[in-house]
């Protein structure tokens, strides 16, 4: 008589696996739920739920008759055998570069279309992994024994992974993730966004002379670069102390710290887009991306070394530091935890480049977007205005504290629709610990880069009702507001998401309700399709351009 319980991991016989689990250890199941949690545990299956078990042919769920069996009982997962995911075989050399770019949006949806919600692309050797499962989705970010953020030579971030950042370009598994975190948190906390949102709220006022002017000399404005002046602007503002003079006059120049960043971002992507060995090259792009990289490194030290930093006043607890500092800069110089540390000095210069970029590349893309909507979205505009109307707003309501904009019920839809809609991020991705199962039943192997596809989540026809019909009424609805916690990330999910989440909403709101308050938008060569830029870190419009015509009459408050 066999001693022991044997488990075959259904697949194909290259993978085939059996593994034996002594009676004795068997014997002390006491529920089939627990059975499979041994047996995923073996097997690497992330979630043991989505186990079955086989023996001669009949899937069965009696624990007793399974544990006698003598012959080995077939696992499955998500009822069939464990398979590779899918994808296009690609071409020689570049692999599926040309199923991906130049549209990797359509091309994506495309791709899910024909290989269902997990498929890989090679590109120059580089495999990565595409979902817009929102199960696997969850998983995937969890920061488990499964799943981390590590930057290898496959993921997005490699062209750009800083050792020193802490935040967004170093791996978890680091000291310096988890001091720098420690840190960043509390600089966007609620008592930090209140006082942040004083500054947001100056800074918009500072724009309406800027908008005033284009509309005495009747010019129509690029969105998204009016959009990257202001967020830039504000996050300058807020973490260097850096005024970029965006907004003395209608013309003026974008920053070069501003623009060095932006280009910085836009050879990221084309560089990492062709794959690890790409970065190497000493000459091209990828030696401007280097070349590019010292210099924002540069730009951002002479800004450090002149923001104002109160050193006469001695270090301050952490968390009184975004209270008593000036900002991120002095925050990170003076900030100390409870055991006496401080972020270390090496970090603060990357780290407060990662906000920076981080700050305004988003923000500039999703304000572009909130902007395109009021003019493209039905009545969008107008509600937004009656529920200001409505709400007794005045050119002098304070919109920093809060407590205005949390009335704004359709200003909130509408920003969380947009950025269902336009997604702005598509690609945070984190890396397998371990060879594993995921729980469709597919397996990847250790170091595989999974990006959970942020725009095809926003767009799953499975979760989403007329996924491509802009609907801010849709949160009203019981189906969306029992959805799944995965397919709605914005900032992603887990221990990396955003850190700035609460501010960067607030922020938005704050500018669209002083601007839609103040202007009417007017959409400017509206029957131009608007394009996105593919080969940027973000989904921005390129050809958005808009005129603004000063309102000199509100509606009538709603009866
Ligand atoms: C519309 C605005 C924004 C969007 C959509 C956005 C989105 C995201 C996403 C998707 C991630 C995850 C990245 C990944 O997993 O690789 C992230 C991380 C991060 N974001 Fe944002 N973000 C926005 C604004 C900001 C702002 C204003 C800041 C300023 C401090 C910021 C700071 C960060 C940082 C530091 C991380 C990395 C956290 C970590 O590594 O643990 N973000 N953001």
């Amino acid at each position: 008589m066999s001693s022991s319980c044997q488990f075959l991991l259904a697949g194909d016989s290259q993978h085939t696996q059996l593994v034996s689990i002594p009676l004795s250890t068997a014997s002390s199941f006491r529920s089939l739920h627990q059975l499979k949690q041994a047996v995923a545990a073996k097997f690497n299956v992330v979630d043991p739920s989505k186990l079955s078990f086989s023996v001669d042919g009949t899937v069965s769920e009696d624990l007793v008759s399974l544990l006698k069996s003598h012959r080995p009982i077939i696992v499955l997962v998500n009822g069939h055998a464990v398979v590779d995911p899918p994808g296009p075989s690609g071409l020689p050399f570049i692999g599926s570069h040309t199923e991906v770019y130049p549209d990797h949006i359509g091309n994506h949806e495309r791709l899910f279309q024909v290989y269902g919600s997990l498929f890989q692309t090679t590109i120059m050797g580089r495999t990565v992994y595409h979902t817009n499962d929102p199960e696997i989705t969850g998983h995937v970010f969890k920061e488990s024994a499964f799943f981390t953020k590590e930057i290898n030579s496959a993921h997005p971030l490699y062209g750009v992974k800083s050792p020193h950042a802490g935040v967004f370009l170093t791996s978890t598994h680091t000291d310096i993730w988890k001091e720098a975190h420690k840190f960043m948190v509390p600089s966007m906390g609620p008592k930090a966004i209140d006082k942040h949102c004083r500054t947001v709220v100056d800074i918009v006022r500072s724009t309406f002379p800027v908008f005033d002017e284009l509309e005495r000399t009747k010019q129509a404005f690029n969105v998204y670069d009016l959009m990257l002046k202001l967020s830039s602007q504000i996050v300058g503002k807020l973490f260097i102390d850096a005024d970029f003079g965006h907004f003395r006059s209608a013309d003026a120049p974008v920053h070069i710290t501003v623009k060095t960043i932006f280009r910085l971002l836009g050879l990221n992507k084309k560089v990492t887009s062709w794959g690890d060995w790409y970065t190497y090259l000493p000459f091209g792009d990828p030696k401007r991306l280097r070349d590019t990289w010292h210099e924002v490194g540069e730009r951002v030290a002479a800004h450090i070394a002149e923001a104002k930093v109160r050193r006469e006043d001695g270090d301050v607890p952490l968390q009184e530091a975004a209270l008593k500092t000036e900002n991120l800069t002095d925050f990170f110089i003076r900030a100390v935890d409870n055991k006496g540390n401080k972020l270390p000095a090496e970090t603060r210069k990357p780290a407060l480049i990662v906000a920076v970029t981080a700050g305004f590349v988003t923000t500039s893309a999703l304000l572009s977007w909130l902007l395109y909507g009021l003019t493209s979205y039905g009545d969008s505009q107008a509600r937004i205005l009656q529920e200001l109307v409505d709400s007794g707003m005045t050119e002098d309501t304070d919109l920093s504290d809060g407590k205005f904009l949390s009335q704004l019920s359709f200003l909130d839809k509408y920003v969380k629709e947009t950025q269902r809609h336009h997604t702005t991020s598509f690609q945070p991705a984190r890396t397998a610990r371990m060879d594993l199962v995921l729980p469709n039943g597919m397996r990847l192997p250790k170091g595989a880069v999974v990006i959970p596809e942020i725009h095809h989540l926003h767009h799953n026809r499975e979760v989403w009702d007329n996924p491509q019909r802009f609907d801010p009424d849709r949160w009203d609805t019981e189906k969306v507001k029992n959805r799944d916690r995965s397919s709605y990330i914005p900032f992603a999910m887990g221990p990396r998401m955003c850190i700035a989440s609460n501010f960067v909403l607030r922020e938005v709101k704050i500018i669209l309700a002083q601007l839609v308050f103040r202007y009417e938008f007017i959409r400017y060569r509206e029957t131009e399709p608007i394009e996105y830029d593919p080969m940027f870190q973000t989904i921005r419009p390129r050809n958005l351009y808009m005129k603004t015509r000063k309102r000199t009459t509100w509606p009538s408050p709603s009866s």
